[in-house]
């Protein structure tokens, strides 16, 4: 019999009373799918997202915040339950939400003209978001372009709340700082992580000014196309390695903004938290801005040429004995894909079987990368095997490479993978090129690397 994986479930399956229409991404923790509510297949689709290692207790947080938040930039939690499947029947939670039919915050940046009075609604209704998280003593802890869905009609949704926590709750990693993604790492997160990083004990506690410190990154590099060097410590320079330190150019220098969004993206981004406001005031601010700047407002926001909106890396959760200081962010020009050979610039690496430690380059050239997704990505918790997403920028195809990448999957591929040149693959549904996201083009199709079936576990932690 075949074995199905997570992230292989072919349209049809069924959870419970869940039926599965499409594969639709996956990152570190989940994949998702679209689905329906079984034997109505013309009513709303949901999107049913099911993790990819057994007995994983983020999704119990996932849900925990969901119903908790119950907001409308937020997507609701409709079901929860748990699939048995892999070679050992194991037991993958999975969670299922409405659908939310958007594009990727900077996806829709690149593919929209947009003003700043949109910007500063877009930012306004992720600020609520926010801001109903902290009221429920909840943490996001993973805000980026990535966990932003814009819909159609311009609405904005805050997604993927794996990666966050409430007042109380009893961590989950035991990194020093909890999982995010390094360029929206706060500068007291930074600077904490500094400090204790040959420590085995205290954890960073994060609040709501990081979850507004990373909404302000977000903010800048939508409208920038490039992020903020990450935050650093000027007390610590010379100490830590660290020879230069980028200023931070206003973005508005950047590009004509008005002087509201500009200032606000500034305020966001202040090197002290309390500076920084809250979440709740913030969209008043921006709602206040989007409601009375003048007509400068409706200019285009001209990015030139921003960087590629590309997946921005899987969380990942920095180990007590990082290895790498905390260095600056490059400039988009830094050129930091160039050290990426093609074989990591471009695979997924997959679950459990591949990290990106010892694979080309110094990782720290990797992990702090600026552009789309690098960043971050080699410095991960030992217990959690990750899918670190290659930095190649959506709306790009990638060539199908000529032999299987390292950790793929070989043949005999279940059914509902194809072997490809000695490799299986999924196709995504209803994709065609160019694919993006680490999805490979092939015969006008597109196609994710599957994993190779995962090595017996050697932790019970998720
Ligand atoms: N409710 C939803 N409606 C539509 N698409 C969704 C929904 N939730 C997630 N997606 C899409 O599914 C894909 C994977 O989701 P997601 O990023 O949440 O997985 P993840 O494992 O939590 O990722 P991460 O690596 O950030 O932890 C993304 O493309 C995301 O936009």
């Amino acid at each position: 019999m075949d074995t199905l994986f997570p992230e292989g479930l072919p349209p049809g399956t069924l959870l419970d009373s869940w039926q599965i229409d499409g594969f639709v991404g996956y990152g570190t923790y989940g994949v998702v799918y679209r689905a329906h509510r079984r034997g109505q297949a013309a009513s709303q689709p949901v999107a049913l997202k099911l993790a990819r290692h057994p007995n994983d207790l983020r999704f119990g947080r996932e849900a925990e915040l969901l119903t908790r938040i119950q907001h409308p930039g937020v997507p609701r939690l409709l079901a929860r339950g748990v699939w048995r499947g892999g070679p050992r029947r194991d037991t993958y939670p999975y969670l299922v939400m409405e659908w939310v039919d958007g594009l990727k915050l900077y996806e829709w940046a690149q593919r929209h003209v947009f003003t700043s009075r949109e910007v500063l609604r877009l930012l306004a209704q992720v600020a609520r978001a926010l801001a109903a998280t902290h009221a429920n003593q909840g943490l996001h802890r993973d805000v980026k372009g990535d966990n932003v869905l814009v819909t159609p009609s311009g609405e904005a949704f805050l997604m993927d709340f794996g990666c966050g926590t409430w007042e109380g709750a009893a961590p989950l990693t035991d990194g020093i700082l909890a999982p995010g993604t390094r360029s929206y790492r706060s500068a007291q997160a930074l600077r904490f992580h500094w400090t204790h990083r040959r420590a085995s004990a205290p954890q960073y506690q994060a609040t709501p000014a990081d979850d507004v410190y990373a909404l302000g990154v977000m903010a800048y590099r939508l409208c920038t196309g490039t992020y903020p060097p990450l935050a650093t410590d000027p007390s610590r320079m010379g100490d830590d390695g660290r020879s230069t330190q980028e200023a931070l150019v206003p973005p508005g220098k950047l590009n004509p903004l008005v002087p509201v969004l500009e200032a606000l993206i500034l305020r966001m981004l202040s090197d002290k938290p309390q500076d920084r406001g809250h979440a709740a005031e913030l969209a008043e601010a921006m709602e206040w801005g989007a409601a009375t700047a003048g007509p400068e407002a409706d200019e285009p926001v001209s990015l030139g040429q921003p960087e590629e909106p590309g997946h921005e890396g899987p969380p990942v959760v920095p180990s007590a004995d990082t290895r790498a200081p905390v260095s600056p962010a490059r400039h988009r020009d830094d050129g930091s894909l160039a050290f990426l050979p093609w074989g990591v610039g471009l695979l997924v690496l997959i679950a459990g079987s591949v990290s990106l430690e010892g694979l080309g380059p110094p990782s720290s050239e990797l992990r702090d990368g600026g552009t789309g997704g690098v960043a971050d990505a080699a410095v991960e918790d030992p217990r959690v095997s990750s899918v670190a997403h290659g930095s190649e920028p959506s709306g790009v195809s990638l060539d199908m490479p000529k032999e299987p990448l390292p950790g793929q999957r070989r043949p005999p591929c279940p059914h509902d993978q194809i072997n490809i040149r000695g490799g299986c693959w999924v196709e995504v549904a209803r994709a065609t090129p160019p694919c993006g996201e680490g999805s490979y083009d092939w015969k006008g199709a597109c196609y994710y690397p599957v994993s190779a079936p995962p090595r017996p576990s050697t932790s019970d932690k998720p």
